[in-house]
């Protein structure tokens, strides 16, 4: 049984990186460029003034003195004439600068008298003066492959002119529950059901990270029903289902993938929770087969499916970061051997973070899940984790280091 870096290694080795689209650049927002794109020209595109004011000589400005206002350039003007010693331009913010102009001095330390401006202090050759290429010259690589599209990108990739940009494809990724026991949200519930909530806590896992969910439905406990979802679901980029995995009697997930042609890669991975997890791969599509208890799902979801959509999807960071956390309530593990990944609530004070934890750590108790903020990765060989021992964390909120109002 591989342990859990071993097993995400295995699942990153495995699942392959998908092809590329071209969209619009104003729907570009959190997909993934697919080209580095350099430069096709310097930025800024001219030498400009970075403030309302006054382009000048700075050699004329060593003291407060008087100097002739000769032209007035806007944003998107020019000037033909040069500043001449004894002579100012009027400037706009964007503007490019005069010739004979090396600086300027803001409006704010000048005062306008007639066709005379007073610069009422010295100035250093070059203030306020953006220069040709500062920002990015042309050549550079300014946004590269592999990066996800904020605002500053798109707003980077628009400033070069980009209308359509090249990204990776979404991941269409089905999920598939199964369990005679559920019953879909909406339908009537009766005593002994329960709902397939596990599907739209994965639906709303893979919307986060920007990928396409394709709704599979319930597989009923029988090899007919599992036979026809899951090969629907092999048409898909990947498939993830949830529950059937284990060893109970009505347990088809397994036997039915290989009946299918599905290569296991691995059949169990060394964790708490999760322990059932089944990867697998068809051709080029890779199946995750996690564990039905709703906490072991989405454990499983982020520790091990996540990775291997991002890489997909062609991100280049796919991996959370372990960042440590001092312990504010003692950790305990059931059993020593296995790496378990406990809920805790992450506080962030001065730059440090500490851990408590989130309550009851049971696989059937999702109360605590919904209150963590992150998972503390609780090592193989110890059982019990100590006030002010460090742990190593995964974040799982993005809420974490910011404040109420
Ligand atoms: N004898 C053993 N029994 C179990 C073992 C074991 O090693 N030996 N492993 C346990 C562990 S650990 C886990 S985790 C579960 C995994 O079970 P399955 O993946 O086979 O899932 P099910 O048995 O079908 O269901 C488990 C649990 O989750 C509920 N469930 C299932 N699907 C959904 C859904 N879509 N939405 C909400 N809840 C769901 C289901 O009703 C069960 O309560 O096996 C242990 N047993
Ligand atoms: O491994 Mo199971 O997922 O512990 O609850
Ligand atoms: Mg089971």
């Amino acid at each position: 049984m591989p342990s859990f870096l071993e097993a995400r290694n295995l699942i990153l080795a495995n699942v392959p990186l998908l092809g590329q689209e071209r969209v619009l650049i104003s729907d570009a927002v959190g997909r993934i460029l697919a080209e580095d794109v350099t430069a096709t020209w310097d930025m800024p595109r001219w030498t400009n003034s970075a403030m309302d004011g006054y382009a000048v000589r700075s050699q004329d400005c060593q003291k407060p003195t008087r100097l002739e206002v000769i032209d007035f350039i806007p944003a998107g003007g020019g000037s033909d004439k040069t500043v001449e010693p004894g002579t100012a331009i009027k400037i706009m913010t964007g503007a490019p600068l005069p010739a004979g102009a090396d600086a300027i001095v803001p409006v704010e330390e000048t005062a306008e008298e007639g066709h005379l401006v007073h610069v009422q202090k010295t100035v250093k050759a070059h203030a306020h003066v953006r220069v040709k290429g500062e920002d990015v010259k042309q050549g550079e690589c300014v946004v590269p492959r592999g990066t996800l599209l904020r605002p500053a990108e798109i707003g980077m990739l628009a400033s070069y002119g980009k209308v359509f940009v090249p990204v990776y494809r979404k991941p269409r990724v089905a999920i598939l529950s199964t369990g005679d026991e559920l019953v879909e949200l909406g339908e009537t519930l009766s005593e002994d059901r329960i709902i397939n909530s596990n599907s739209l806590a994965l639906v709303a896992s893979l919307k986060e990270i920007g990928a396409e969910p394709v709704v599979l439905g319930i597989a009923l406990d029988n090899r007919a029903s599992h036979i026809e979802k899951i090969s629907e679901g092999l048409k898909a980029d990947a498939l993830i289902t949830s529950a059937g995995v284990s060893t109970g009697d009505r347990d088809f997930v397994r036997s039915v993938l290989e009946e299918l042609g599905v290569k296991p890669v691995f059949w169990k991975v060394d964790i708490k929770p999760g322990r059932p997890t089944t990867f697998a791969m068809r051709e080029g599509t890779p199946v995750f087969s996690l564990p039905g208890n709703p906490v072991s799902t989405m454990v499983t979801f982020e520790e091990l499916v996540k990775p291997a959509l991002l890489k997909m999807m062609g991100h280049t960071k796919v991996i959370k970061q372990e960042i440590e956390a001092v312990l504010e309530s003692d950790l305990t593990k059931k059993r020593l051997g296995v790496l378990n990944f406990q809920r805790v609530n992450i506080r962030l004070q001065d730059g440090c973070y500490f851990a408590s934890c989130s309550g009851d750590q049971n696989t059937g108790i999702l109360k605590t899940m919904v209150r963590a903020d992150a998972l503390a990765l609780l090592p193989e060989d110890k059982d019990v984790f100590k006030v002010g021992e460090k742990v190593k964390v995964h974040l799982l909120s993005s809420q974490v280091g910011m404040s109420e109002m």
